[in-house]
């Protein structure tokens, strides 16, 4: 683990390197992302207000952060459909419908695609990456709902549980993306029935990024390639069990075979 995080970092400090070189060479490329940004608050070293191995570590921290959380979900994305094919025929057939064969999908399609976007919060509701969120340190006395929790206790927010809880949710146990055709709760942190991001000032900084990543990753293999369970599978034996840690991953990896539909 520490190998692969010093890897990681001398990734990351060999692209900071590059980038310092480029801009500084005539032929400057404006590239206007966080790398950009975080470089331009950094000039005159001397003075500079993060230093280099605080901005490779910020960097592992986001790469952390969002490589897990986001490979999870999408495996969890896919593996429902998978297993409820009359979900996957309804998002392909929107997919079609919005998206021209051999279209590259683009961000601007993302609100287009109601289904493909109630399939993700459907997921996030049965399987949230992070389903204890992080841990938080109560700064004050409170009491909540008749509750009294004490200075500095530590609390963590079971959003698994949350989003199995039959006073919620009708039939929670069922994978049912149209429950969120027929509502506005979005996971934005604003419909605290379904927090996997968290809420309030804490609530994730890549949620945004996240948003985007997830649903053209998922429109794109779904919209590109047909998928079946491999090794002669049928939908009902498909193993849905999980197991819990920090990140909510599956018991048994996904095995599929995509074939190209073009
Ligand atoms: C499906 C994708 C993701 C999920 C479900 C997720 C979920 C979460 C959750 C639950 C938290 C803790 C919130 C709390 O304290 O209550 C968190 C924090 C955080 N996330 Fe994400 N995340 C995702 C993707 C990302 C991405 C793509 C990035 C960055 C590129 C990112 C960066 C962070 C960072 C830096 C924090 C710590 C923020 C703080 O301490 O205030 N996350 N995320």
């Amino acid at each position: 683990m520490t190998n692969h995080m010093k890897k990681l970092c001398e990734i990351f400090d060999g692209i900071i390197e590059e980038r310092i070189r480029s801009r500084s060479s005539k032929v400057v490329e404006v590239c206007n992302d966080v790398l950009d940004s975080l470089l331009n608050i950094n000039i005159g070293e001397a003075t500079s207000e993060l230093s280099r191995s605080e901005m490779v570590h910020l960097f592992l921290d986001l790469f952390v952060a969002g490589i897990d959380t986001t490979s999870s979900i999408i495996e969890w994305i896919i593996a429902e459909l998978l297993r409820n094919p009359d979900k996957l025929t309804k998002v392909r057939k929107e997919l079609c419908q919005t998206i021209g064969k051999g279209e590259t999908i683009e961000e601007s399609h993302i609100f287009k695609l109601p289904f493909l976007q109630a399939v993700v919060k459907e997921t996030f509701r049965l399987h949230p990456p992070i389903p204890l969120l992080l841990p938080h340190k109560c700064d004050e006395p409170v009491n909540i709902l008749g509750f009294n929790v004490p200075k500095n206790a530590q609390v963590l927010v079971n959003v698994w549980a949350m989003g199995r809880d039959p006073t919620i949710w009708k039939n929670p146990d069922m994978f049912a993306p149209e429950r969120f055709l027929e509502c506005d709760i979005n996971y934005k942190g604003n419909n605290f029935e379904l927090i996997p991001f968290g809420a309030g000032k804490r609530i994730c900084p890549g949620l945004p990024l996240a948003h985007r990543t997830m649903h053209l990753m998922v429109a794109s293999l779904l919209h590109n390639f047909e998928w079946n369970l491999a090794d002669g599978l049928i939908p009902e034996q498909l193993n849905m069990d999980e197991q819990f840690g920090l990140t909510l991953k599956r018991v048994q990896p996904l095995r599929v075979q995509a074939i190209s539909s073009a």
